[in-house]
């Protein structure tokens, strides 16, 4: 018997037990740094002498893992692979393909501390970000099995007397899943499970810096039961085998996570129709986010402060959810400003193995070179408060910066920085803050901190993001509590981890018969 969904916990560091589960769980990753991983093509490993490397980013010189890289003809046999797999995943019964993730819960959750460390290691997230990261990704296979559950007989329409209508849903067929390195474990596993538990094959291609938590996870749907050839694992170059797949006539459906402007390339491609091809692709696309803390004068400034330094440098700032503008109205904004620099240096910057560090590396040399350009463009642009500096020297580490004084126009409060850096805008009153807070290209999350219930309700209504959230910060949201997706440039708002994702990976079939 199926329980209810309810969320993974998040563990509490402060138990013994619990530090202790996660300290096993680190040595259990250190006894397998370094090690190969092969492509897995319809069941086979296949090794290449092309590897992707994937290094520890707080320290460049300890290699995580070492994986396979597909090329195109690879790409192609996966293809093959996962087409004739199709023929026969799509008929197995729905309970049979939601146990498998049920199963798959199950093993990740005995290795939860496992799973976590490695995204310490390879993903540099501290203990509690890496936690939510693999409590994640269990809700996401809990969620979605009871989902599948849940639409697998379709949906009541009427029919007149003599006359039987059904409305089902079907799988589409064969879908490329493109995952970034941000949310290695929770959003590759779940974009994963959702497009096979739908009864779709798929080919995984996971982001070239977090490719080893990837080959694990393949592991563990191997071990749950899922048969040779619906999920095919080939890490590889974006330009080259995400373009061919993309492009490829037998693809049915993308499922993309990652910037715009891979995303908007991703788009445009899968809109072209190909020799063979006899389909319209469908694409998912969840991409960047410019994501505004909204502080009214009428607020509690202690939570308003808490919530914005929470949510711009948990996770040193790398998620499309993070808070990268706060907006405060002209009457609390030197207090709420003051309060956040002091709260910002008390900020712990460390190797995120140590259980006391509040902030890791960010993700590698090209990111540490694109936050410390953009740190130098905030220099010109606002009044430099705190941080500002950076340190590549043994793992890729930057200050937890903040602006103040930022134009609503200028480049750091509209284009995605993706590191720990907040920049401060002043406001006239709500209404304006309001106006900021819409101005950009972007519409992922946002939070407004107020007590007044006549601004909750206008930013209800005039807010333009998918995620609107009220007097906490603007990161982490639950699956099947806090649906996920994005408006405008953030996206196809596909809500992950709601009640509408996976018939997104669906198609409706219309059968009606007389008697
Ligand atoms: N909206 C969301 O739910 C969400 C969640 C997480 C991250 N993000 C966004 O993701 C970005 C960070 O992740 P990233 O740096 O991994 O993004 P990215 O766009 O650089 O890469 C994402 C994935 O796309 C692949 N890729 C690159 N070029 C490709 C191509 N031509 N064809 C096919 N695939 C290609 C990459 O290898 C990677 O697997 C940020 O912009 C962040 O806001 C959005
Ligand atoms: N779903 C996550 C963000 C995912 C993107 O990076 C959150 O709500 O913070």
């Amino acid at each position: 018997m199926v329980q209810p969904y309810k969320h993974e916990p998040f563990t509490n560091f402060k138990v013994d037990e619990n530090r202790e589960g996660y300290l096993t769980g680190l040595k259990t990753v250190e006894g397998y740094l370094g090690k190969d991983y092969d492509l897995v093509i319809g069941g086979e490993r296949v090794s290449t002498e092309a590897k992707i490397v994937s290094y520890n980013p707080s320290n460049k010189e300890e290699v995580v893992g070492r994986v396979s890289k597909a090329n195109r003809e690879l790409a192609e046999k996966a293809m093959q692979a996962a087409v004739e797999a199709f023929k026969s995943w799509r008929k197995v019964k729905p309970e049979t393909r939601a146990d498998v993730l049920f199963k798959a819960a199950a093993i990740i959750r005995r290795r939860k501390h496992e799973f976590s460390a490695l995204l310490t290691k390879e993903a540099g997230k501290p203990w509690n970000e890496a936690d939510a990261d693999t409590a994640e990704a269990i809700d996401f296979l809990e969620f979605y099995a009871r989902q599948m559950l849940r639409i697998k007989d379709g949906v009541h329409v009427e029919s007149r007397p003599n006359e039987d209508n059904r409305y089902d849903y079907i799988p589409l067929g064969v879908g490329i899943i493109i995952s970034p390195w941000n949310f290695p474990l929770a959003i590759m596993a779940g974009t994963t499970v959702a497009a096979i538990v739908t009864g779709n094959t798929v080919l995984l291609k996971p982001a070239s810096t977090t490719p080893v938590v990837a080959a694990k996870f393949v592991e563990v749907m191997e071990e749950a039961g899922l048969p040779a050839g619906v999920l095919n694992f080939v890490p590889g170059s974006g330009a080259e085998v995400g373009d061919y797949l993309v492009d490829h006539k037998d693809t049915r459906f993308v499922s993309f996570t990652g910037s715009r402007d891979v995303g908007l390339r991703i788009y445009e491609r899968a809109s072209k129709l190909n020799e063979g091809q006899i389909w319209l692709k469908r694409v998912i696309a969840e991409m960047g986010g410019k994501d505004t803390i909204v502080v009214d004068k009428d607020a509690d400034l202690e939570l308003a402060a808490q919530a914005i330094t929470a949510s711009s440098f948990g996770f040193s700032g790398q998620k499309c959810s993070a808070c990268s503008r706060a907006v405060i109205v002209e009457d609390v904004y030197d207090q709420v400003l003051n309060r956040v620099v002091e709260l910002t240096n008390e900020l712990k910057l460390d190797d995120p193995t140590d259980q006391s560090t509040f902030m890791g590396p960010v993700n590698d040399q090209s990111a540490f070179d694109k936050i410390m350009s953009y740190i130098e463009i905030g220099k010109e642009e606002g009044r430099l408060m705190t941080g500002g500096e950076g340190d590549s020297s043994k793992g890729y580490f930057i200050k937890p910066t903040i602006f103040a004084d930022a134009d609503p126009k200028a480049r750091i409060m509209q284009e995605e920085i993706f590191g720990p850096v907040v920049a401060f805008a002043k406001a006239k009153d709500f209404d304006e803050a309001l106006e900021i807070a819409n101005n950009t290209e972007y519409g992922l999350t946002g939070a407004v901190i107020t007590r007044n219930r006549e601004h909750i309700q206008k930013a209800r209504e005039d807010f333009h993001v998918g995620n609107l959230y009220f007097n906490r910060g603007c990161t982490g949201a639950i699956v099947g509590y806090q649906p996920f997706g994005g408006f405008n440039m953030s996206g196809t708002d596909s809500k992950a981890g709601g009640p509408d994702y996976l018939l997104l990976h669906m198609q409706a079939k219309t059968t009606s018969e007389m008697y």
